[in-house]
């Protein structure tokens, strides 16, 4: 459990003193007040993570507190203590923000399941204030039928029930951070919270205050306490993206904490307990990293226990078309893809990964316009120009080989042509397919059935 601030208030001095004494037996820090105006004063000079208040109080009773605490927009997390029988002023409580309530008087189990749950209910707030902050992937949702994928989720299987720290491999916009969510998810630590650090998004001076986090007064600007994002992943997994960005000079930090389980807030020496897993990524070769000196070797074998490679889109072009519908439909869209957009969506090499073609799409459902009848039609005029628009045209050169080729024939008649240059792209194209024929007749932006007709009438050797 992270040890709390917590702000007792209380008029009756025994009463105070016993949830003192239990709420510090329980490792939390507490300040006292008398009433609800001395409340307001301690709110004011402290960063309080709860607060538990008596409602019956003079000066300024518990109800008066929370109405003026929210008119401050002062969002910590408070319990109410009631009267036994005076729901009325419970449920009065709960209407100003009161997380729960408790009846008088107290007992001690029932306080500390109920400080336990609004601390942790206020981490999850927390922690999904720090999330909105990046590109939040949809949790549950991690497509892939190719092989690669197959054997992708395979080893996830695998190693996401141990304790196993995972290193992630993979081109950027591969879906690093969605394997990594799925890693979480097939462990015992699902319930808890799968935290990420891009340690390339954030300023190198202001990495280890998030991971770490700080005591108020650490560094300027560190008005409150703060907790880290080891602290929020505790009992979880910490995902730490793009770990080759981080400073040199924060890493044996880092393996301190993974190698002792425990971490110190800065600006404080007290060691703080903590159970997290370790997810790193990097969309670079790490080995590559530690020769240039960028990723500690010794780190580097402490994060990659187990080593999992995020295939390319472009290595996996069986994923393209589902993925899309799959994106299209987190957009709340069906969509219907133009031959020619689906050859296009093939042909192209993605170097941007899942990440672009998420893109491509998004731009794509703007230019086609709202639905017809519940479906968006995807046309070759929605795709950005130079997206795969290479391979199916014929190339420049094409006039000049033609013509050569047409000088030794007996045959000029065009019907006799056009068949010679269907047949020599269709072979071209389940040349660049692998002979799969779904994937060929993308390329060649006709439907499959078209392919097998005109494969069955052509001298086309498949
Ligand atoms: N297999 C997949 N199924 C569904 N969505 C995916 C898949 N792979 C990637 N995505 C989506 O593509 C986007 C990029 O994925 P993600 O952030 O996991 O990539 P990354 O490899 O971590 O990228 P970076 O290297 O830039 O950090 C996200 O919106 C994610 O939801």
């Amino acid at each position: 459990m992270i040890p709390a601030l917590i702000l007792v208030v209380d008029d009756e001095p025994a009463m105070r003193r016993v949830l003192e004494i239990g709420l510090r037996r329980l490792g939390h820090t507490v300040r006292l007040a008398c009433n609800g105006q001395e409340a307001l004063n301690l709110l004011a000079e402290d960063a309080f993570d709860l607060v538990l208040t008596d409602l019956r109080m003079p000066v300024l009773d518990g109800l008066g507190l929370l109405k003026a605490m929210a008119d401050r927009g002062l969002q910590v997390p408070a319990l109410v203590m009631t009267a036994q029988g005076s729901v009325d002023s419970a449920v009065e409580a709960m209407k100003l923000g009161a997380q729960d309530y408790l009846q008088r008087p107290v007992d001690m189990d029932v306080l500390e399941l109920a400080v336990r749950r609004t601390l942790a209910g206020e981490r999850l707030r927390a922690d999904n204030r720090y999330l909105k902050e990046q590109v939040q992937p949809s949790t549950q949702d991690f497509v892939g039928h190719s092989p690669a994928m197959r054997e992708v989720f395979e080893q996830i299987r695998q190693v996401g029930p141990t304790r196993a720290s995972v290193f992630i491999t993979g081109e950027t916009g591969s879906g690093k951070e969605v394997a990594a969510r799925a890693v979480h998810r097939a462990s015992d630590r699902a319930e808890r919270l799968c935290v990420a650090v891009n340690c390339a998004a954030l300023p190198a001076e202001m990495i280890e205050a998030e991971l770490f986090g700080h005591q108020k007064g650490a560094f300027t600007g560190a008005i409150k306490d703060r907790v880290g994002r080891f602290e929020l992943a505790d009992g979880g997994t910490l995902f730490l993206d793009e770990i080759t960005e981080m400073p040199l000079a924060l890493q044996p930090k880092l393996l301190r904490a993974l190698q002792e389980g425990c971490i110190e807030r800065l600006g404080s020496s007290q060691p703080v307990p903590v159970d997290v897993r370790i997810i790193a990524a990097c969309n670079r070769d790490p080995r590559e990293a530690v020769r240039q000196g960028l990723l500690r070797e010794d780190l580097y074998y402490r994060l990659n226990v187990f080593h999992l490679r995020m295939p390319a889109l472009r290595e996996r072009r069986e994923d393209i078309l589902p993925l899309a519908q799959h994106l299209a439909l987190r957009q709340h869209h069906q969509v219907v893809f133009a031959p020619e957009v689906q050859a296009r969506l093939l042909a192209y090499d993605w170097p941007g990964n899942v990440r672009e073609l998420d893109n491509v799409l998004q731009r794509a459902l703007i230019l086609a316009g709202p639905p017809r009848q519940g479906v968006v039609q995807v046309l070759p005029s929605h795709l950005p120009a130079d997206l795969g628009g290479q391979l199916v045209a014929p190339p420049a050169a094409a006039p000049e080989v033609a013509a050569e080729s047409w000088a030794g024939r007996d045959s000029l008649t065009l019907s006799d042509a056009v068949a010679d240059l269907e047949a020599s792209l269709i072979a071209e194209a389940l040349r660049r397919s692998g002979d799969n024929k779904r994937r060929a007749a993308a390329l060649l932006g006709i439907s499959e059935r078209a392919l097998w007709y005109k494969l069955g009438r052509t001298r086309v050797a498949s």
